[in-house]
């Protein structure tokens, strides 16, 4: 069993399909302060900070036990996006994401005793189609507030196939973490049977 600091309900999701088991413990930390702090350093590097962090704040507060963290992050021009703050930001995010390449950084980390054991980042490239204002109204009258929790402002497992033209990268880590790197980390440490 190990502990999961996340809130995430579509990260839970997918260790509850892998049959990972955990118990779920979100981290409390301040995720934009963290960010801030890191400056223009390159996106996988902030999205595998935010990840650390999540996964030592509650390792410190659980010594023994194995505790996961993640995050999730776009790359969008030359801007970086997290979730949208709300509807009228969320149609934001979607303008400035029309007609551009979307890079969706997802990372993961495994920490116990309040050090780092493992990290890894992975990077999924989504094109998005040319969004027109009718579009985007419709989209997010059918898709908001769901998406608000959804960096990108898209569920790609609900309609956010629609804002798409052609996606590079692997399922999991668009969905918000790379869960077969998780699951290989995992096996190596024992935790997990080969
Ligand atoms: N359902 C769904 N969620 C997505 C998708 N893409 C990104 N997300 C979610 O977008 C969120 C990214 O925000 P983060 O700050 O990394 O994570 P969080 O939701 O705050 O949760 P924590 O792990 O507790 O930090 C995560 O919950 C991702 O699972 C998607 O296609 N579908």
């Amino acid at each position: 069993m190990i502990l999961f600091a996340s809130k995430s309900a579509s990260r839970r999701a997918m260790l509850e399909a892998a049959d990972i088991a955990f118990t779920a413990q979100p981290a409390d930390i301040d995720e934009r302060a963290l960010e801030a702090s890191l400056g223009e350093a390159p996106a996988p590097e902030i999205a595998l900070a935010l990840a650390r962090e999540k996964a030592l704040a509650v390792s410190q507060a659980n010594p023994g036990e194995l505790v996961l963290g993640s995050d999730s992050l776009v790359v969008c021009g030359d801007m970086r996006f997290d979730k949208p703050a709300d509807r009228e930001a969320a149609a934001a995010h979607l303008r400035f994401f029309s007609g551009k390449v979307m890079h969706l950084h997802s990372a993961a980390a495994l920490a116990r005793g309040g050090e780092v054991l493992w990290s890894e980042a992975a990077e999924a490239r989504l094109h998005v189609a040319p969004l027109s204002e009718a579009f985007i109204e419709a989209y997010l009258a059918a898709e908001w507030p769901e998406v608000a929790g959804c960096v990108g402002v898209f569920r790609i497992e609900g309609r956010g196939v629609q804002i798409f033209e052609e996606i590079a990268g692997d399922y999991f880590t668009i969905l918000g973490m790379p869960l077969l790197k998780v699951q290989a980390a995992l096996r190596s440490m024992g935790v997990l049977a080969r």
